[in-house]
Order: structure tokens, then sequence, then C-alpha cells
């Protein structure tokens, strides 16, 4: 079972990045000093670890309904390919994507289901999947949704009560009764694509396109890069802590406030490269039709908002128009050179930012 591996520990000689450890356990009894240490995160790096989120059990569900997703014949997944229009649920074929202005192939798979999806069913929101994810929606797919759900709209809540939003502000626009473009992705790179070098993505320089990410890791590979420089630091796996981060919608929402990092994923580090690598994430994204604009009703938000006019956070478009945007700028199908490349992927982090993250990685 692929539960079972052991791998190597991560290398103890390799730098790391300094995430906070924020317990959800405390967070849910509403204490205060944990509170605070999450909107430092938040705001700072945008990245954090979270441990007592409760989720091991679904967690590790997930790696094996992906593991035996993965391991079904290519002709299989392609049946469920997510293709090139924008659509992000689905099975997304190594190579599909382009990793960097050049038009350079990816050589990362990964499955996409949609949270509407695991909802629904026996009911069909949006798409049909490969055969694990029903042999494993009962006991691993609909349980980890709604435990990741739970987890992030928890957090969201914290967030807008330290942002000063009214009541309920930021959890309503995230129902999850609502469409949304939310999925559960299981990742998958295979040894041969690892050749240890920081050189070559995996998953290129990007920011998350939602709202939270709950990220769960096993092997290292996942680099942050760190504000206000050009360096990149490993964020090194810890058991039963899921790695946590701010997405663009969140920047948007409070204009510029909560910070949507860069990051990207490389071959892990040292011995673990010679092993297959594969991640979890839930993206907590917002419903289909809010409109990615700084909120109303806080104080700090408008005073964000007027502190910074040449930064036009109105992005007069829906959560869905912007992932679809970026979802479909990656597929190499749709490559059509550097320049428009840069232009369709673009993010939160400002062409400066995302230009010289791209740079650096090739
Ligand atoms: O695999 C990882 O560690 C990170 C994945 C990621 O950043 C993403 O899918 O957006
Ligand atoms: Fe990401």
């Amino acid at each position: 079972m692929p539960g079972l591996t052991v791998y190597p520990p991560f290398p103890e000689d390799v730098p790391t990045a300094p995430l906070l450890v924020v317990d959800y356990a405390l967070i849910k009894s509403g204490d205060g000093p944990e509170k605070e240490k999450l909107w430092k995160a938040a705001r700072e790096l945008g990245f954090w670890y979270l441990k007592n989120h409760g989720a091991d059990a679904e967690v590790n569900g997930m790696f094996d309904m992906g593991a035996e997703t993965m391991h079904l014949p290519l002709e299989e997944k392609m049946k469920y390919e997510q293709g090139d229009e924008g659509g992000s649920f689905g099975y997304k074929a190594a190579g599909a994507n382009a990793i960097d202005d050049k038009g350079t192939r990816d050589t990362t798979e990964f499955l996409n289901v949609a949270k509407d999806d695991a909802l629904a069913w026996p009911a069909v929101a949006h798409r049909a999947y490969p055969a694990p994810v029903y042999a494993y929606m009962e006991g691993a797919v609909r349980p980890f949704t709604h435990k990741a759900l739970g987890v992030n709209l928890t957090l969201l809540a914290v967030l807008s009560e330290k942002l000063g939003l009214p009541e309920g502000s930021l959890v309503r626009l995230h129902r999850p009764e609502e469409y949304s473009a939310d999925a559960s992705r299981f990742i998958r790179t295979t040894a041969d694509s690892h050749v240890f070098s920081e050189e070559k993505a995996l998953l290129m320089a990007h920011t998350d396109f939602g709202s939270l990410s709950f990220l769960h890791n096993r092997l290292g590979g996942l680099q942050v890069l760190m504000p206000g420089s050009d360096k990149w630091l490993y964020v090194k796996p810890i058991p039963g802590h899921a790695i946590c981060n701010v997405g663009d919608a969140l920047t948007i929402f409070s204009a510029g406030i909560l910070r949507s990092n860069v990051h990207r994923v490389v071959p892990p580090p040292k011995e673990q490269c010679k092993y297959e690598r594969q991640s979890l994430v839930y993206f907590t994204r917002p419903e289909d039709t809010a409109v990615l604009r700084p909120l109303e009703g806080s104080p700090i938000i408008a005073e964000a908002v007027s502190k910074g006019p040449e930064k036009n956070w109105d992005t007069g478009v829906t959560a869905q128009e912007w992932i679809a945007r970026r979802v479909r700028a990656r597929r190499l199908k749709n490559f059509q050179g550097g320049e428009h490349f840069k232009k369709t992927i673009a993010g939160t982090e400002g062409d400066a930012v995302l230009a010289r993250a791209v740079a650096s990685t090739y």
C-alpha cells in the first residue's frame, strides 16, 4: 500500500522557511493569542503550519485514493482530462501545462475532484471521475471535503473578524451549497522526473487562485519565495501538520492586507528525490459569482484601498472568470508565446514579482 512507504527524512542541512505553527484546536476554542498568530501569518508570509486539524485519517484515505487513480493506465485517466477551456475539475496529464514563458512542458499530473461533486454524490454536479474516486467516495473523498471545508471556513471566520468586516462577511462568500471552483487535488510526479535540481520546477512559480489552501506533504519540494527577496526556501513537511496558505481572492478582498505568496514545487531534496512525490491539497475558493474586489464595511480595508491607489484591486471579474483565465493560460494548447503567457497567467503578485520568480526558476 502506498501509505506504508517509509521516506528518508527531510535533510537537516537544507535551509527551510520559518512558518508559524497555528493550533487549530486553540483556534476553535476562540483562543485570542492563537487567532493573533494566524492573523500575523496570513499577513506576513501568507503560509503557516496547522496542527491538531483532526483530518489525518481522511488525508490518508485520500492518498490511497490518489495513488490508485494515478496507477490506472494513462488511457483510462485521459477519459477524465480537464480540457483546454479553463475548467479545472478532472484529471490533468503530465505535459498538458506549460511551466514557463518558453512553453516548457510540465511533468506533473493531478486530479481535481470538485467539492460540488463530492457533496452532490450520488448525483452529479459537474462531471464524472475515474473509478477510485467513487470507490473512496464515502470512505475518504466526502469526509475529507467536509473536514477541509470545516477547517477553512473556521480560519476564514477568524480572518474576517481580524479584518474588521461585518460578521460573517468572508464565510458568506464561501457557502458550501453554492457552486464554486473548490476542489481536492491529488498531485503526483514520478521519481524519474526528479533529477535533484532547484532549477527544474515541477510546478511553476505561482500564487493560488482562490481563498485558502489546505495542503498535505510527505516529501519536500514545496518552496516559498521569501517576501521582499529573491530567495526560495523549502517548506519542511511535518507529520500531522497541514501547510496552509492564502490565495489571490483573499488578497483582493482585503486590498492586499492578506498575502497570497509566490511558491513553486521543485524535486524533493537530496535522498528524497529518489521517490515518487505525492501531495494533496484542498482549495477553498469563493462562490463562482463572487466579484473579486475589496470588501465593504472594514475600516482597515478602506484605508488600504485609499493608501494604495496605484494598485487597482477591483478586478471587475468573478471568481469563476479569474480562475478559468489562469487555468486556461497554463494549458500548452493555449500557449501563444512568452509575453502572452505572462500576461494571461498573472495573479495578484504583480508583474515584477512574477517575472522575477519565473526568471529565477529557469
Ligand atoms: O505539491 C505541493 O506541495 C504544492 C502544490 C501547489 O502549490 C498547488 O497545487 O497549487
Ligand atoms: Fe499552489
